[in-house]
């Protein structure tokens, strides 16, 4: 049953096909042609069997056998171009579906995405949008058309002999229906099939995602014993699926040789009782044959409904989840370094929608995964209030989870404090236009990701204005000229899946570079973590200080090396601010947490 109105159907089918209605209009004329030239032939080479046997003129014969053929070509030709007319529209509408997904979850707010796996976007975005390629490129003029040519075939077989007709519209209404019945029989066999194909993908991926880990840990031998007891319980839900559709294959085969079984026993019957022709018995026997396609695309059309159905549903939900971020107001920020002041904010990620993203029929959208944060926890941040001036450096420390992230991500406005006002010199953040803020704020996280194209577009983001001149300076500034001038092609050169051989510290100079290249008046940093070699942690050094030049940064820092460059810090416990002011006035004050952290000078203090 259609849990969909029809009426969406046709809005789905209006937006994306309407644009292009030429080609929609030549795979309906060239399918509808073939199908009425197949029903034609038959009735041309009953023509030249009866004259054949009448010992007719030669030259009707041989044009008969002509006509034959031409129509037979032409059905051919008239196939392959409908088929290539009905790919291309397939591909044009399911692209541009795509992009309208693609640009959807792009847009989305940050716990959108942190709510659910990245593969559950793409299964909705590739997936879903190739279930529904053939619903947009056949569909309605596959199942109009067969339609068609199974009536049309009826009508003739009626014409020619109602007995015939009537005992063959019989066999197509119960071939049909069993058809349909078994398949649905076979329907949830070959789901938990799919189900356990797309549980293996999942265990897969996330091993390998993790291989580094497992090899370094010893766990390859673990994850082999769950990969076998994983592919144990695939058989024999492989074995069902294989017993339903060989059950399908087969009664098809069954019923159509059924179908042919009752059309010979007509024609023998009515040739006994000389009311057809030795032609007519062949037409009726080729058109019962004919009827196998009809009936079997009209059922595999139905089926591919079925999916398209539930992809319809999951893409509509998806492009109705809209984001919660406002989108920001007019104002516009001053040039050169930024100031930034919190009054008085309170965060709380329970307050963002991160559980409440579940979407429609629940199939995507429910958290599925349960919510490792309590609902009753705190606040991830209490009351924060602070200034830091225009291009001074604050140093933020905290243990591990006091809310030091979050606070850089509320200045990027990847959320929004539940209460109090974040400004930038003056302004508040929500008051500027969401998309401009973060070509005035830079940030460079612990996760730095470089994609698989050229170094260029890594450090421009594909932004074509940068110059290379450009680029090359800040490659210079930033200390990495000696490293540039060994790559092979320069700034052509492709950073593969290992990111180039980049080492971490290389890959956070690159990220500098990428933020450098932008200028912006904030740079938020979240420090590396894991230690680097001695060479690479003083070009790192070196480059921050140019990083900082003329700009406000903040620190998420990890490392006592870099607080030597900061002018105010910042401590957070818990998602309170316990301790800020200037570093040089809290270093001397034995009373200050600062100075108990400096004392014990262990870095591990200091996360
Ligand atoms: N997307 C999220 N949804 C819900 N809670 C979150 C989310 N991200 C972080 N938290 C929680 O917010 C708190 C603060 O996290 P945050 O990442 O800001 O800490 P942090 O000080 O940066 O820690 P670390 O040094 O480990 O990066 C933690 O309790 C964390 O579990």
């Amino acid at each position: 049953m259609l849990k969909i109105p029809l009426k969406q159907y046709g809005l789905l089918l209006a937006t994306y096909l309407q644009p292009q209605r030429d080609r929609v209009f030549w795979v309906a004329i060239t399918l509808l042609s073939s199908i009425g030239l197949q029903i034609l032939n038959p009735l041309v080479l009953r023509y030249f069997i009866d004259t054949a046997i009448a010992k007719g003129a030669e030259q009707n014969l041989l044009l008969a056998a002509c006509l034959f053929m031409v129509v037979a070509l032409t059905t051919q030709i008239l196939s392959v171009v409908a088929t290539y007319f009905s790919e291309n529209v397939a591909w044009t509408a399911t692209n541009a579906l795509r992009t309208d997904l693609v640009e959807h979850c792009l847009n989305l707010d940050l716990s959108f995405h942190q709510s659910r796996t990245p593969g559950e976007l793409i299964e909705r975005i590739d997936g879903d949008v190739n279930a529904l390629s053939r619903f947009f490129s056949q569909f309605t003029i596959d199942v109009l058309g067969n339609v068609l040519l199974l009536v049309g075939i009826l009508i003739i077989l009626f014409h020619e002999d109602w007995r015939a007709g009537f005992s063959l519209t019989i066999f197509s209404l119960i071939a049909l229906s069993t058809l349909i019945l078994l398949r649905a029989y076979a329907v949830p066999y070959w789901a938990n099939l799919r189900q356990a194909y797309a549980q293996f993908s999942g265990f897969l991926g996330e091993r390998l995602a993790a291989i580094e880990d497992l090899q370094a840990n010893g766990a390859i031998a673990y994850v082999m014993h769950q990969f076998y007891q994983i592919l144990q319980q695939w058989l024999p839900i492989y074995h069902k699926a294989r017993f339903a559709g060989t059950l399908l294959w087969s009664t098809s085969i069954g019923l159509f040789t059924l179908g042919n079984a009752i059309a010979l026993a007509a024609c023998a019957y009515l040739w006994q009782q000389q009311a057809i022709t030795l032609g007519t018995a062949y037409l009726l026997f080729h058109y019962s044959n004919l009827l196998r396609q009809p009936i079997e695309t009209i059922r595999e059309e139905l089926e591919d409904l079925q999916k398209a159905e539930a992809s319809i549903h999951r893409i509509r939900d998806l492009l109705q989840v809209q984001p919660q971020l406002s989108m920001g107001g007019d104002q516009s920020l001053p040039e050169g370094s930024l100031a930034v002041t919190f009054e008085n904010v309170w965060f709380s990620y329970e307050g963002t929608g991160n559980e409440e993203w579940v979407m429609g029929n629940g199939e995507i959208s429910s958290n599925s995964s349960p919510t490792p944060y309590s609902l009753f926890s705190p606040p991830q941040l209490q009351n924060i209030s602070f200034h830091l001036p225009a291009g001074q450096v604050l140093g933020i420390l905290g243990h591990t989870g006091s809310g030091k992230t979050t606070l850089a991500r509320l200045l990027l406005r990847l959320y929004d404090p539940q209460t109090g006002c974040i400004r930038l010199s003056d302004v508040a953040i929500n008051s500027i236009p969401l998309a401009d803020l973060p070509q005035r704020v830079g940030m460079v996280t612990q996760d730095i990701r470089l994609f698989q194209t050229t170094l260029r577009n890594n450090l421009t983001l594909f932004h074509p204005h940068i110059s290379d001149d450009h680029i090359l300076q800040t490659l210079n500034l930033l200390g990495l000229s000696s490293w540039f001038h060994a790559l092979p092609q320069g700034l052509e050169t492709y950073l593969g899946a290992d990111s180039g051989g980049l080492s971490a510290g290389q890959a956070q100079l690159l990220a500098f570079a990428r933020i450098f290249l932008k200028n912006p008046g904030l740079v938020i940093l979240d420090e590396a973590s894991s230690r680097l070699d001695p060479a690479t942690e003083q070009l790192v050094s070196q480059a921050m200080k140019v990083l900082f030049q003329n700009r406000t940064g903040i620190i998420i820092a990890h490392r006592l090396a870099t607080l030597q460059q900061v002018n105010k810090i910042l401590i957070l416990a818990n998602g309170r601010m316990v301790e800020y002011g200037d570093r040089q006035t809290l270093a001397d004050n034995p009373d200050s947490q600062f100075f108990r952290l400096l004392k014990s000078s262990s870095t591990e203090a200091l996360v």
